[in-house]
């Protein structure tokens, strides 16, 4: 009844002329509107956003061509000036200042001033005090307006198709990463994200330049996104000469951002990146308003030792819906019902197809056309894959960073006084694959007292919303770090944790962090955690025992001039004794009397012999230890075993921090 009253107009009639409510958005602009959910909360976070998709883009074309990546990021900070003349618009000469944001009456100033005064003098006499004191620059930027930067990413990748650009970059939900497949992107969006930004913020256009491996020209194309539309709105799209055989990508928005407070978290972020690939080449560049600003910060590449690129899976059947089934139904190139199966699932083979279609029963048959089943067929196979047991998937598939690699991420970048790192065996949770690697380290450079957590996921550095994570509760609250001989309070802790998935469970599309809700995850990563602990804590106990060693060792060294004068002493008075034949000694000891009196034995003599036996008896109790330990060499550095390459897996490579050696099919045929 109320609805009825609602739906007419003044004269109690249907208000036909009335449009409808009804509307639709395009994904476009459903995510400029929501920008948050892809991590472009304000302009400071979508600065570091913005980074981290090109870089990720581009880590990802170069590793699809297995090409150990170069990749050089610059960000360009505009002054007003410069930003003006770029957006073409004249400099605004303020006639009416009260209008302004930053408007002060003079009362105001006049209290600002004086604050920043006293601000001064306290932050004058900290400085005196040796105490560090923060910058107060920051609290004087008074402005909305945000600084605008132009932000470019290069890199020696696969590059893009020419005629491809314009969707790739233009249009909201496209990408050649949909695969079921280890990829840092996913989605479809990251780089539009970016567009999209520079698009509300600054109103310019994205730029791009490619070509791919022998090219003769280079595509270059300027482009926006119709938001409303969700299609490319190319300005641009042009092939140039490829004079220098370059290949590759490089992109370049312009966007507004905040450089002063993500500073350190790009920074962390280029850091952790090149922790978890030693492999690539990173430089990076920050260009501010005045040269003194500026930042240059290269991260070599330490290894060649790429991982093999991860391979492309199919689907596990207890992890696919009623939709993906039609979908690969309507997909697939095998029409026979048996065919499809095998051809589209992992782990169905022939007989193993055969006892599904029986047990789904007379209806179906081996032969027929996956195309003539009904919706009723589906739904019944469905629930079968649901309540069958099927083997779980390998980890063939997946691309973790390696022992090898995270390991020297970790020495190159932090110079830990210890470390131990760990591969996890494959996992599955909802049928995909996961492989968890871990790395504990104690001490080094720019770590915290504590617990400093870095989480990768596919092989990407997660530095937000620590506190959902599963890397991150698990470190604080399931490692008994006490029961390892480690002190969480007090020591150095670096706890590393790198997920690689098919799928990883991300919250949301920002693909900030791994929720804490999936046990098989949460069991594998306090596994991993737990052999480093146990490597360190053997490393701990022998360096504890070696400090005792040492520390015995000097207090005895310590007596030794002493103990030499005394018995020097003493030796020189009863041979004094000898000479007046007041007593007898046995012979033995007489003639030791009197080599001291002719001074064949000396202090020094006594001082080297007791020296000497200092030495032996500490050596003879090193060596005692070590035989009851089972650890006779202390000295012992890993070498790490790993094929070079999945399809020649007899061609060895031992790996250790200061070598690498080869061992060719000859050498393991033996074994
Ligand atoms: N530097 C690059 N080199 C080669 N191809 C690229 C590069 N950057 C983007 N692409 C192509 O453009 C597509 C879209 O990129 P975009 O960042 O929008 O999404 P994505 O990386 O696929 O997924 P996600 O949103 O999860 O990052 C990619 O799938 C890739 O094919």
């Amino acid at each position: 009844m109320g609805d009825d009253k609602l739906s007419k107009g003044k004269g109690g009639k249907a208000d036909a002329t009335k449009e409808s409510v009804l509307k639709q958005k395009s994904p476009a602009e459903f995510f400029s509107e929501n920008k948050n959910i892809a991590g472009f909360d304000n302009p400071g976070k979508s600065l570091y956003t913005t980074i981290r998709e090109l870089v990720e883009n581009a880590l990802d074309s170069a590793e699809s061509i297995a090409e150990l990546p170069a990749i050089e990021v610059t960000i360009e900070e505009y002054t007003k000036a410069k930003a003006d003349e770029v957006f073409g618009i004249k400099t605004l000469e303020r006639k009416d200042e009260k209008l302004y944001d930053d408007y002060e009456t003079e009362k105001a100033r006049e209290k600002r001033l004086a604050k920043e005064a006293k601000d001064q003098e306290k932050q004058a006499k900290a400085l005196a005090a040796g105490k560090k004191v923060g910058s107060a620059d920051a609290k004087l930027g008074r402005s909305r307006e945000n600084p605008v930067f132009k932000v470019t990413c290069k890199d020696n990748g696969r590059g893009m198709p020419h005629d491809d650009i314009p969707n790739m970059l233009g249009r909201v939900l496209s990408g050649t990463k949909y695969g079921l497949k280890q990829t840092r992107g996913k989605f479809g969006l990251g780089a539009k994200m970016a567009l999209i930004w520079a698009k509300m913020s600054t109103g310019q256009p994205i730029d791009i330049w490619s070509a791919t491996e022998g090219q003769s020209f280079v595509t270059y194309c300027r482009l926006d996104i119709d938001i409303h539309k969700n299609v490319p709105h190319v300005h641009i799209h042009e092939k140039r000469p490829n004079t220098e055989n370059w290949r590759g990508a490089e992109l370049q928005v312009t966007i507004t951002g905040n450089w002063t407070n993500y500073r350190s978290k790009i920074i962390s972020y280029m850091r952790q990146m090149a922790v978890i690939t030693p492999y690539a080449q990173f430089t990076f560049r920050y260009i501010g308003p005045t040269a003194d600003k500026n930042v240059t910060i290269r991260f070599a590449r330490r290894t060649d030792v790429m991982p093999a690129a991860p391979q492309e899976t199919r689907y596990h059947p207890s992890a696919v819906d009623l939709l993906l089934i039609k979908r690969l139904i309507s997909e697939t190139t095998k029409m026979q019902f048996s065919l499809f199966l095998q051809q589209e699932f992992v782990g169905i083979n022939k007989n193993l197809a055969q006892r599904l279609i029986e047990e789904l029963g007379p209806e179906f048959s081996p032969k027929m056309s996956v195309k003539t089943l009904t919706p009723q067929h589906i739904l019944s196979l469905h629930q079968l894959f649901r309540q069958a047991k099927f083997d779980d998937p390998d980890g063939n598939c997946l691309s973790p960073a390696g022992e090898y690699n995270l390991r020297l991420g970790i020495m190159k970048e932090l110079h830990p006084d210890m470390v131990a790192t760990y591969e996890g065996s494959p996992q599955v949770f909802e049928g995909h694959p996961f492989i968890v690697e871990a790395g504990v380290s104690l001490g080094g450079k720019d770590v915290k007292q504590g617990i400093n957590v870095f989480r990768f996921a596919n092989r990407i550095p997660l530095l937000f919303e620590p506190g959902g994570d599963v890397v991150t509760r698990t470190a604080t609250k399931r490692i008994n770090w006490h029961s390892y001989k480690i002190n969480h309070t007090q020591d150095k802790i670096g706890v590393f944790v790198s997920i690689v998935s098919t799928k990883i469970p991300f919250k949301g599309t920002g693909k900030e962090y791994i929720g804490d809700d999936i046990p098989e995850m949460a069991t594998a990563v306090k596994a991993a955690l737990q052999q480093c602990c146990v490597q360190l804590k053997g490393k701990i106990v022998r360096q504890q025992q070696a400090r005792d060693r040492q520390q015995r060792k000097r207090s005895l060294a310590k007596y030794i001039p002493d103990v030499s004068r005394a018995v020097y002493d003493v030796l020189s008075i009863m041979s004094e004794g000898q000479k007046s034949k007041r007593t007898r000694y046995e012979e033995e000891f007489a003639e030791m009397l009197s080599k001291v009196s002719k001074q064949e034995i000396t202090e020094g003599t006594i001082k080297q012999k007791l020296t000497q036996h200092v030495e032996q008896v500490d050596a003879e109790m090193a060596l005692e230890y070590a035989i009851q330990t089972g650890m006779v060499d202390t000295a012992r550095e890993t070498v790490y075993l790993r094929t070079s390459d999945r399809n020649k897996p007899c061609v060895i490579e031992l790996h250790s921090p200061v070598c690498v050696i080869q061992l060719f099919p000859g050498f393991c045929s033996a074994g």
